[in-house]
């Protein structure tokens, strides 16, 4: 864990991995860190949506659009759509290339002075057929949307070995460039006369983009400053972090390994068709190995235990649609009583600071909050992580914390529930639900379109130097034999949390038993398979 510390540390974020054979990796405070303190902001190694979201939210920038459907997808296998040129030329290559001219009319959305920089040569024509031919797979949905998102990690991979940026940094090299043409355009306005050289007006542009400007962290003073107070830049794990993710593919039911015993060479026959099927020895190796079915079931039931929920939070109860891998975030143990919660960014137009994640607001001012979002017709502008159950606690998670509770979601039955639930609603334009035309996309060179689902941890508590920093997995609102049952059931292990100990040795002392309760509830039918 010595580069992800390292990362950490350089990047002025307070928290430290560490592994303890109890723990595992977990995240511990590399300080004193004060409540409301920015932890942690992280960017998906890769995402998925559901097939049946799949026109709502964009494949690049993961802005997901509540209301209706994007227009502009990949026509060849119809899987990958995108809320603007941009971030469709990052996926499939754009027609023009760099240069130190900028380009003429874009043909897709008549701006005469958008750049196309084709900055990763369209990485998606290496899937695409392989989108394709899973799409028209008989399997069920939840084992298609886990191989999807396996399908992305492997390209993910592929393209770090090949030096292809990752979606966000082209992005952000879009960005860059707009940015660069508008201080151009600033210094053609000012002519000759123009208070400002041409060198200060491309170095502020360049200062804007380099990190230094966004991430404003003193390196002198790093306690000083949080990644809520600026923008700071976020993690971006690389596919060995990823694999460092426990797998729980041992305690899996029989049936659920069968199940997956039968899948995985249809798996690799889908990673052959595109050329996925190897991978870096290790980290930094120029040598590689082919991936094995072990390799596979094992990476499939990391993904099943460590994968975070993306939810639409604009309706009355959040639906699920679709999964995002933040291996860095899956260091965040679970407790009953933790201390700190997560905010995932939805594209919405602020960014969200502790004052959104703890201002204690009364009931009657969050009522007047509720009416007003409401009449703006506005959506919520932060969207908690997680929350496996529907039913997300509106209500204290503790006396000290107003904060919902976040949760690792993959294999939640709510993430199935939002499958099942799109059937009675198809997207299509001819049903009367909004398209965006081109006309009313978002600017696709605004950073905060999609944001690509950026996840920002906040302390709730004051966490010593040295302390677990915990996430919770599940509504911790339940009593102690219903927690520990959903997490063995969706996560595979016994919670032995203070919380959980304490409350046990209240009532039978002793936390021996290592889910013995929990595991018979199981078989008597009271959870699910580990496969959902
Ligand atoms: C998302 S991962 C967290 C990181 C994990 N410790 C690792 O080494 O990769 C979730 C896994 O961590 C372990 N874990 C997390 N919280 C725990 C807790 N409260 N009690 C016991 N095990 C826990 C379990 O094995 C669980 O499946």
């Amino acid at each position: 864990m010595e580069h992800i510390n390292k990362i950490c540390k350089e990047q002025g974020y307070p928290i430290e991995v560490e592994n303890s054979p109890i723990l595992g990796n977990h995240a511990v405070a590399a300080r004193n860190i004060p409540r409301g303190e920015g932890l942690l902001r992280a960017i998906p190694f890769a995402a998925e949506v559901f097939d049946s979201y799949k026109k709502r939210m964009c494949h690049v920038c993961l802005l997901y659009h509540a209301r209706g459907s994007f227009q502009l997808r990949c026509q060849d296998c119809d899987q990958v759509y995108f809320c603007s040129a941009a971030c469709r030329d990052i996926a499939m290559g754009s027609p023009s290339t760099f240069s130190t001219e900028f380009t003429e009319t874009n043909p897709d959305t008549q701006d005469n002075n958008v750049s196309t920089l084709n900055t990763t040569g369209g990485y998606h024509a290496k899937v695409c057929r392989t989108l394709r031919k899973l799409a028209t797979w008989n399997s069920d949905r939840h084992s298609k949307s886990i191989i999807k998102l396996l399908l992305h990690i492997l390209l993910n991979h592929w393209k770090e070995r090949q030096g292809i940026p990752t979606t966000y940094r082209a992005h952000r090299t879009l960005e860059k460039e707009r940015e660069m043409e508008k201080n151009m355009a600033q210094l053609d306005n000012k002519g000759n006369d123009g208070v400002e050289s041409l060198g200060q007006v491309l170095a502020a542009g360049a200062k804007l983009h380099d990190g230094s400007a966004e991430s404003t962290v003193a390196s002198d003073n790093v306690s000083a400053k949080a990644p809520q107070d600026e923008i700071q830049e976020p993690i971006e794990n690389d596919f060995f972090d990823m694999m460092r993710l426990q797998s729980h593919f041992e305690d899996w039911d029989e049936e659920d390994k069968k199940d997956w015993d039968r899948q995985t060479q249809i798996v690799l026959a889908l990673l052959e068709l595109s050329g996925l099927t190897e991978i870096a020895a290790g980290p930094g190796s120029k040598e590689v190995r082919t991936l094995t079915a072990q390799d596979i079931k094992q990476m499939i039931s990391a993904l099943e235990s460590n994968a975070f929920g993306m939810f639409d939070r604009s309706k009355s109860k959040p639906v699920c649609f679709g999964r995002a891998i933040y291996p860095i975030a899956s260091f965040f143990n679970h407790s009953c009583d933790c201390n700190s919660t997560a905010v995932q960014a939805d594209g919405s137009e602020e960014r969200v600071t502790s004052d959104d994640v703890l201002g204690v607001v009364g009931a009657e001012e969050e009522e007047k909050q509720n009416k007003f979002a409401k009449k703006k017709g506005s959506k919520s502008k932060k969207s908690k992580v997680g929350n496996l159950s529907d039913s997300a606690p509106s209500t204290p998670l503790s006396s000290s914390s107003p904060v919902p509770t976040p949760s690792l979601s993959s294999p939640s039955p709510q993430v199935d529930a939002a499958e099942e639930g799109d059937e009675a609603m198809p997207i299509s334009s001819e049903n009367g639900e909004e398209v965006l035309e081109p006309s009313s996309e978002p600017d696709p060179y605004n950073s905060r379109v999609g944001e690509f689902r950026m996840m920002t941890f906040f302390a709730i508590r004051d966490i010593l130097k040295g302390q677990d920093i915990t996430i919770s997995y599940i509504d911790t609102e339940m009593p102690l034999q219903a927690r520990r049952l959903a997490l063995l059931t969706d996560y595979h292990f016994h919670c032995c949390c203070e919380r959980c100990v304490r409350e046990e040795q209240a009532s039978a002392p002793g936390c021996s038993k290592k889910g013995s309760k929990e595991k018979d509830n199981k078989k008597k039918g009271g959870g699910r398979g580990g496969k959902k």
